[in-house]
């Protein structure tokens, strides 16, 4: 859809916007007395990414399996591509076919990660199914300092040991709009068997009680309807990026 603007120049109608934007920017310079142009190159370099941002802080996302969190998450990927980082994790569960050492995983041992988890090397961990999994402080470091947010999808019991650390993230809880409505997204995603769903349909229970109770989230999403969501999770990001 084009729309022709005088002087015969046609531009796309989704462009308006930020003409009208740009515009308003210039006339505010102009009454200031500022250079316009070194603005607007600021706004357009602080979120595309190019400017690496300083020291940002981490988003630790959590909420009850089946809410939402990796669809929130890869909207904002997509949305900021250069402004967010993922940490790898290390597990010492061995690796699987075209599964690469510090790309998906940090493969290691029982030994020695523990006695990095004793001497504090790590913001969270975990045990499933004999295996030790975690977060280690190096890893997040390593994305901040690329002048990435480090996104963490943790769960209640890893949030709860990051708030005994110095570790300072922002903790964003999604949830969904209800127990009945969780469990019918679970069933369409097609990954649970029948005991896998009822055990994260309990577990669910007691994290919604952790995530609602007034101070253990900086942000709590409703995840009804997605677009809603997503654009209270942008809104977020956006008045974040700005604040740095
Ligand atoms: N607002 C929404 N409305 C309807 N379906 C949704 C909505 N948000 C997400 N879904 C769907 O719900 C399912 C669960 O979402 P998703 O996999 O993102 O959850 P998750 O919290 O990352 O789960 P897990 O912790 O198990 O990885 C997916 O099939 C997704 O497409």
């Amino acid at each position: 859809m084009y729309v022709y603007l005088p002087g015969f120049v046609s531009v796309n109608k989704r462009l308006l916007p930020l003409i009208v934007f740009i515009f308003d920017i210039k006339i505010y310079c102009y009454f200031k007395c500022i250079n316009y142009v070194h603005i607007i190159l600021n706004i357009l370099k602080k979120f595309s990414g190019m400017n690496p941002l300083k020291n940002p802080r981490p988003i630790v996302f959590c909420g009850p399996s089946g809410s939402g969190k990796s669809t929130l998450v890869a909207k904002l990927m997509k949305d900021f591509p250069d402004n967010f980082g993922f940490s790898v994790s290390h597990t010492t569960r061995k690796p699987r076919s075209g599964e690469k050492d510090g790309e998906h995983y940090h493969f290691t041992n029982k030994e020695n990660m523990q006695a990095d988890i004793n001497a504090g090397k790590f913001i969270e961990s975990a045990t499933f199914s004999g295996n030790l999994y975690g977060t280690s402080k190096a890893s997040v470091d390593a994305v901040t300092k690329l002048g990435k947010i480090c996104v963490l999808d943790i769960d209640v019991q890893g949030v709860k040991q990051i708030k005994k650390t110095d570790f300072d993230p922002w903790f964003i809880f999604i949830e969904p709009p209800s127990l009945e409505e969780l469990e019918t997204r679970l069933k369409a995603r097609n990954t649970e068997n029948e005991e896998s769903l009822a055990h994260r349909l309990k577990v669910a229970e007691e994290e919604l009680n952790y995530g609602n109770t007034p101070g253990n989230f900086h942000l709590i999403i409703t995840n009804d309807n997605l677009e809603h969501a997503y654009a209270k999770l942008k809104n977020f990001i956006v008045e974040y990026l700005h604040s740095m």
